[in-house]
Formats: structure tokens, sequence, C-alpha cells
């Protein structure tokens, strides 16, 4: 049997990093690259470099840093972003220049107020220039999928004639369906008369919730590479998630006669690292990487599954990355146990990292009676997170009852200064909130706060995600800890810490020199 070989375009750093309220430094988004590196996917988009200096910069480190994938960077259709393009990507071992310009008729008559011809010339005319630069160039239509088929076939004739290798066909509002859009590849590969020049690629947003849907249609169709994100992440719905479509496609490979180069073992890390970073946390219900992807819980399923997995279980587990292990570390497990499961989760960690990561196992394993692989992964992800600490909580004490309002009492050490402060709120983590605020001498405008438990049980380890706003820019923060009052309050000082060490801004005289 035939089998395609499908390439896997991702693109968290880019569209992912759209998702409203997701900030990524250019040290996480490295983080996130080499996880998609181990992932052994063909692209990687790491940004759109004339957005901002901090999107150049970030691409621009993904490029001089990551071996294997190709690095792709967006650009309009214009030499201004091609040239931003061209110069973040000069030290990638492998660059691609992405350029799009849209072409539908809505997009054309209200936003770029262009005529068809024009976005005929300008589409050209960008291919052209890109590929001067790089012998890689993807072309995009955006919105697609409401264009004039037959004005997309011009525009993609146009622009494989003008050098471009990959042209990608965007449902950029997830406005199709699988049958319409499968047939419109099938329509442009017959009527698009140089398509063999190029490969086909589809981006699909999941505003009706087909975006994989949408996405394996193509594939039936003859698309041979995907766009998506880790956890589906993206403007508005989001994007095709990559888990789903990788997973799909390796589940039913007969059917579509089809494969990805994924090492699926990394996609429960890389998604656990990815919600980590940007603070979305996933429902217990997300497809393949949810709490609950792999839980039965009725008797018939139960009993089908103690008879046979393959009753009620598509996949395994491990197939994506999550062990079942028989040893279970707890406070007496020692060192070579706990590397042990590190190596085992795919954490090659420095013997600095491990020791401090082995400390807060031991101070973990001492509220809580089983550690779990889930608490491990939260433990490294969080140590990921960790900015230069201005602050450092050294205690909290937080009174509340249900007839009182809540007061909370806090104290930082901030290099050699101790700050003690106190405050009443609506609530416990209000009050710790607000008495943080005060020890920081600064208002934080705050977002989004969320908790959730890392496993089951009363002595559960809480992870608190906070995400506050200044001068436009958010800022994520992430704290674990079984009391989830002090989760909070290191998710909220995580927050604060990097925004201070983002923004450079003084805090009202507690430290001296610049903060
Ligand atoms: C479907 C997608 O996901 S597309 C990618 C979306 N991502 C982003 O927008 C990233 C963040 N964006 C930004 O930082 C800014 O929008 C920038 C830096 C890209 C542009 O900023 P500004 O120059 O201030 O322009 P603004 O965003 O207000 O408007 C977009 C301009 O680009 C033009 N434009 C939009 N798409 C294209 C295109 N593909 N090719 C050429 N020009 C385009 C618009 O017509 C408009 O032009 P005008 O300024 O002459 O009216
Ligand atoms: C830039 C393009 C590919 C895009 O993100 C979209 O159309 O959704
Ligand atoms: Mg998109």
């Amino acid at each position: 049997m035939d089998i395609t070989r499908i390439k896997i375009f991702d693109t968290t750093l880019r569209d992912g990093e759209q998702t409203p309220g997701v900030c990524l430094e250019a040290g996480e988004k490295l983080e996130i690259a080499q996880a998609l590196a181990k992932l052994k996917v063909d692209v990687i988009e790491a940004g759109f470099p004339i957005a901002s200096p901090g999107d150049f910069a970030a691409v621009s480190m993904v490029a001089a840093n990551i071996q294997g994938p190709t690095i792709a960077a967006l650009a309009r259709a214009n030499k201004k972003d091609i040239d931003s393009a061209r110069q973040a990507l000069e030290k990638a071992e492998s660059a691609r220049i992405h350029t799009f310009i849209a072409t539908s008729d809505i997009h054309l008559e209200h936003k770029l107020k262009m005529s068809r011809g024009q976005v005929l010339a300008q589409a050209q005319d960008a291919v052209r220039y890109a590929r001067q630069f790089v012998s890689d160039v993807e072309f995009s239509a955006e919105d697609a999928s409401r264009s004039d088929w037959d004005f997309l076939c011009q525009v993609y004739r146009a622009a494989i004639a003008a050098g471009a290798t990959t042209i990608n066909v965007p449902d950029t509002v997830g406005y199709t369906s699988p049958g319409e859009f499968g047939a419109l590849i099938a329509y442009l590969r017959e009527n698009v008369v140089n398509i063999n020049q190029a490969v086909i690629s589809v981006h699909c947003h999941d505003d009706l919730g087909l975006a994989v849907a949408n996405s394996l249609a193509a594939v039936a169709n003859g698309a041979t590479q995907v766009e998506c994100t880790i956890n589906g992440l993206g403007e508005r719905a989001g994007n095709a998630a990559m888990e789903e479509l990788v997973m799909a496609l390796n589940t039913r490979r007969e059917y579509y006669r089809a494969a990805t180069g994924i090492d699926t073992k990394q996609i429960y890390r890389a998604s656990r690292l990815v919600s980590t970073l940007t603070g979305i946390i996933l429902p217990p219900n997300k497809a393949v990487v949810g709490d609950n992807a792999f839980a039965h819980e009725s008797g018939i399923h139960q009993h089908g599954i103690m008879n046979h997995a393959l009753t009620y279980e598509i996949m395994q587990p491990e197939s994506i990355g999550i062990s079942h292990n028989t040893i279970v570390l707890g406070k007496h497990s020692g060192r070579h146990a706990f590397e042990e499961r590190l190596k085992q989760l795919g954490h090659e960690l420095d013997s600095q990292t491990v020791n401090n990561l082995f400390g807060q196992f031991k101070e973990l394993a001492d509220r809580k009676k089983m550690v779990f692989d889930r608490d491990i992964e939260a433990l490294v992800n969080v140590k990921k997170t960790e900015a230069p600490e201005w602050y450092r909580l050294v205690y909290h004490t937080v009174v509340s009852s249900n007839k009182t309002a809540a007061t909370a009492s806090v104290q930082l050490s901030s290099g050699d200064k101790v700050i003690e402060e106190a405050s009443c709120g609506d609530g416990p983590v209000d009050a710790i909130f607000k008495a943080l605020e005060k020890a920081v001498g600064l208002s934080i405008d705050l977002k989004d706060y969320q908790l959730k438990a890392v496993t089951a049980g009363e002595d559960a380890l809480g992870e608190a995600t906070v995400r506050i706003e200044r001068d436009g820019r958010t800022f994520s923060g992430r704290g674990l800890s079984t009391d989830v009052i002090e989760a909070s309050a290191k998710a909220y000082l995580n927050a604060i810490n990097k925004m201070l060490a983002v923004c450079g801004c003084s805090p009202a005289g507690h430290k001296e020199g610049v903060v």
C-alpha cells in the first residue's frame, strides 16, 4: 500500500500566539521550538517578524538555535515585511518565507480596497521578491475558502510561476465544511496547470469545530502539508490541533493512506509545556491530550477494557508519551528513581536543574502521599516559567470566613530587603493578591485567574494560572502548591516578576537601582 508522507507545519508560535491573551517571550518561544523539534515537525512557523521587535527577536532566536525543522516567518505581500522576514531568518539552517494576501471579494472590497488584478500582481511580485533570498517560499491566499474558485486558480498558478514552492489554502474564518473543502482541493489539483510544481498545504480554523475534519478532508483529496498548532491554539476558536491531526492520521493510517514524521511519544509533553507557557488550560475532555482522554468511567466500558483494551481504546496513552509506571514515587524515593522518571518523561536536564527539582519533589512528597507523573511534569514546567525573582514570597497568612472580609498578610524578600504588607479582600485570593500589590508598590490589572488540581485526591497539587496586563502586554504566571492560596500567590508573583523583567518598570521604592 502506498503511503503518502504528510508534512506537519506547526504555527503555534505565530497563529497560536494570536490566541487572545497569549504573549510569549523569546525564551519561551525557543523552549516551545525545542519541543517542536523533538516532535520532528517539518516546519516551525516562528512568528511574524514585522509585527514587533519582540517577534523579530524571537524568530531570529529560533532560527539561530533550532536544527532539523525548516524555520518559517510570515510576511504580508510587500517588500518591507519580506525584508524583515529574511533578516530574521538569516541564521536558519533551512529557511522559508511565508507570504500571503487575501483573495476573497469580501477582503478585497472591505479590507485591502484592491481589485482582483491588483491582488494577483502583488501576490506574484511578493513571491518573486521572496525567492531572491530563499529557495523555499510559501504563498497563502488568505480567506481562500470564501474566494472565487477560478480566481484562486489564477492566483495560485501565478504564485507557482513566480517561484512558490508551497501553496497554502487557508480556511481563515473556519467557514468551510469537509465535503466542500475536499472538493476545493480536488478542483485546484485539476485546474491549476502547474500545481505539480508545489506542495499543496491547508490551514484550517476551528470557528465551527471543523478545523481537523476539514484538514483531513483536504489530505484525502491530495493536500500534503497541514498547518496546525499544539492544543489547537490560535486566532479566535483556534487552528487545527496538531495532536488530533497527527493521531487521526496515525490511528487511521490505512484509511487515509498517509503518515506524518511526528514522534507521537512527544505529544503529551509538548502539550503540557504549551499549556503552561501560554496559560491556556485544556478542558478535561479535549481529544488526545485532555485529562479524560484515556479515562474510562462507566462499568460496561471498564469491563470491556479489562477483557481487551481494544474494546474501548483506539489508541494507547503510551503512544502519546503518557507512561504507565509501576514504581510509585513518594517521600521515600531517592534521587536515582526521580532522575530516571524524568528521563522516561523525556526530560534531559542538567544536574543543577535535576537537583533543584529533586528538592521541590521532596517538599511536595512531604505534603502528598504519592507523586504522579503529572505532578512531576507540572514541577518541570513551572521551573521553565520561572522569571528573575525580583520578589520572592517568604511567607503568607490568610484569614477568611463566611461572615467577615478575608485578610491576608505577606512577607516578600527583594535582594536584601524584606517587605511586609497586609490587605483585606473579597475572599482569600483577592486579599492575598491585594497584599502582594501593596508589597510590590504597583497597581496590577488582573485579566484572568484559574485554578486546577493537577491530579485527583484531597492532597492534590493545585496549579494556579494568572494573566496580568500592563501597557497592552500580557504576562502569564504559574504557581504550584498543595495549598491553593500559596499556589495563587506564587502565580501572581511569577507574573509580576516576568512583567518587571520585561518592562524594566520601577516598583515604588522597594528596590535600589533599576528594577
Ligand atoms: C489571517 C492572519 O492570521 S494574518 C496575520 C495576522 N497577524 C497579525 O496581524 C500580527 C500582528 N499585527 C501587527 O502587528 C500589525 O497589524 C502589523 C505590524 C502587521 C501592521 O500594522 P499597521 O501597519 O499598523 O497596519 P494595520 O494592522 O492597522 O493594517 C493592516 C495594513 O496591512 C494591509 N494588509 C493586510 N494584509 C496584507 C497583505 N497580506 N499584504 C499586503 N498588505 C496587507 C492592510 O490593507 C492595511 O494597510 P493600510 O495600512 O495601508 O490600510
Ligand atoms: C496567514 C494565513 C495563513 C492565516 O493565518 C490564515 O489565513 O488564517
Ligand atoms: Mg490563521
